[in-house]
């Protein structure tokens, strides 16, 4: 686990006993605007772009920010205009694409579970490709598309079956999980799509899983997927691109994935040995790009010491930041404005009617009610996985740019929340 002189995530720094992102207070911003309130830095965005440029600068490739991992408007245009596409998976997140000005093509469609409506809608507009996951599903979308007279682009997400080594719940390219089609009946399901009018092989997808933070399980993933490709060109149907995922990890705890340009260069290396180093390249990270731009501002409310445990509750809450709720993952919570005290050890919890409510365990810290603490690497997964649990409103997001902030969305009122319910007569 990370000690206080472990290094903070790119452009936070403590200057003055104040924790600035790049040359903004925080705790300005938590007093300008409330807390919780989500602060992102741009130059951090940029630069975890960057690293994939250079690792893939000189092929030909396309990179589709997943947008699940943080689908504020306002981050999507920095991703689009920095020129990345990107992956979607609901009907809605075509629309946050569309409503940034992405390139249609320049969007993939990946889920199990696409509606035909989800299709119609997303061939009307002329996407660059379909992930397709299942026989079933290869079905409904040939028959969907024919309706429509078109050929819809597809790649098979194909389920190499290797262990990404990450937590079970975030792991998707094994046997047991339900996503994409099993390495055995890869190839038929290709030439089945071959043969669909209303089909045109684009491609081929795999993504083994998230917060992968070891080389290896990429590359046992690459060589299985250029098996496939070697077996499916040879029985006939050409492969233009390869759409290799997301899943790089970042740092949340003394984490130490590799970088995406180290990550690249080898596997380019392997693709290049086994001759297909002409191929177009997709990926579509989520977490690597945004996770570690972001941090939560959050107010300490109450210090609540106890025999067994001492609860320090404060105002941000599992509705806001569930990853801590949902898989025991750990967030670094470190204070905005530190004090020169030695602190105690805490249990940091929200105000939400669950004992499941933490955002940090036996954390030591010194702090006094009033005093702000900023939870570390909630860019990816944090607001958009917010919920209104216990009607609480989502919280304020703040663009950080230099020495300026800009409100990239307003605090959710409680008349937001019930603006869709109706009252009885
Ligand atoms: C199909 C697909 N692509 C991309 C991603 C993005 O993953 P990550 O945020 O780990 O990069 C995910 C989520 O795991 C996914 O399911
Ligand atoms: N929600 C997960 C990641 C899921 C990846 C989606 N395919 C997390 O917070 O770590």
């Amino acid at each position: 686990m990370p000690s206080p002189s472990t290094p903070l995530p790119p452009h936070l720094v403590y200057r003055d006993h104040q924790l600035v992102m790049e040359d903004v207070a925080l705790a300005s911003l938590a007093r300008a605007h409330g807390t919780p309130l989500f602060a992102y830095s741009k130059a951090a965005i940029l630069d975890a772009l960057a690293a994939y440029q250079r690792g893939l600068a000189g092929r030909p490739h396309l990179i589709c920010y997943a947008m699940k991992a943080n689908s504020s408007l306002a981050i999507l245009q920095v991703l689009v205009r920095a020129g990345c596409g990107l992956d979607i998976v609901s009907g809605g997140e075509l629309e946050r694409a569309l409503a940034v000005g992405c390139d249609p093509e320049r969007i993939i469609f990946s889920g199990v579970g696409k509606t035909r409506s989800e299709m119609r809608h997303a061939l009307q507009v002329g996407i660059g490709c379909f992930n397709v996951e299942s026989e079933a599903e290869l079905e409904v979308l040939d028959e969907v598309a024919c309706d429509m007279g078109l050929r819809a682009p597809v790649s098979i997400r194909v389920n190499p079956n290797v262990d990404a080594k990450t937590h079970p719940y975030i792991s998707t390219g094994l046997k047991g999980n339900k996503f994409g089609i099993a390495h055995e009946r890869v190839v038929q399901t290709y030439l089945r799509a071959a043969a669909c009018k209303g089909l045109r092989v684009a491609g081929i997808d795999c993504h083994i899983g998230s917060q992968i933070t070891e080389t290896g399980p990429y590359l046992d993933a690459m060589d299985r997927v250029l098996e496939l490709v070697d077996a499916i060109e040879a029985a006939g149907v050409p492969l233009e691109h390869i759409d290799f995922g997301g899943g790089l990890g970042i740092d949340y705890a003394g984490d130490t994935p590799p970088s995406a340009d180290a990550l690249w260069r080898q596997l380019l290396e392997r693709i290049d040995a086994r001759g297909h180093g002409h191929r177009k390249i997709c990926i579509e990270p989520g977490r690597s790009l945004v996770g570690n731009a972001g941090v939560c501002l959050t107010e300490v409310l109450y210090l609540k010491p106890g025999d067994q445990k001492n609860f320090l509750i404060v105002d941000a809450a599992m509705n806001d930041l569930p990853r801590p709720a949902m898989y025991e993952a750990y967030h670094r919570i470190v204070p905005v404005q530190p004090r020169d005290e030695p602190g105690l050890v805490w249990d940091v919890v929200g105000p939400v009617c669950e004992s499941g409510d933490w955002l940090g365990r036996d954390r030591k810290l010194a702090v006094k009610p009033g005093d702000l603490l900023a939870v570390l690497s909630a860019g990816a997964y944090c607001m958009s996985m917010a919920s209104n649990y216990n009607t609480r409103g989502r919280a304020m997001e703040v663009l950080v740019d230099g020495d300026q902030a800009l409100v990239i969305r307003q605090r959710e009122s409680a008349q937001d929340q019930f603006r869709m319910e109706q009252l009885l007569p």
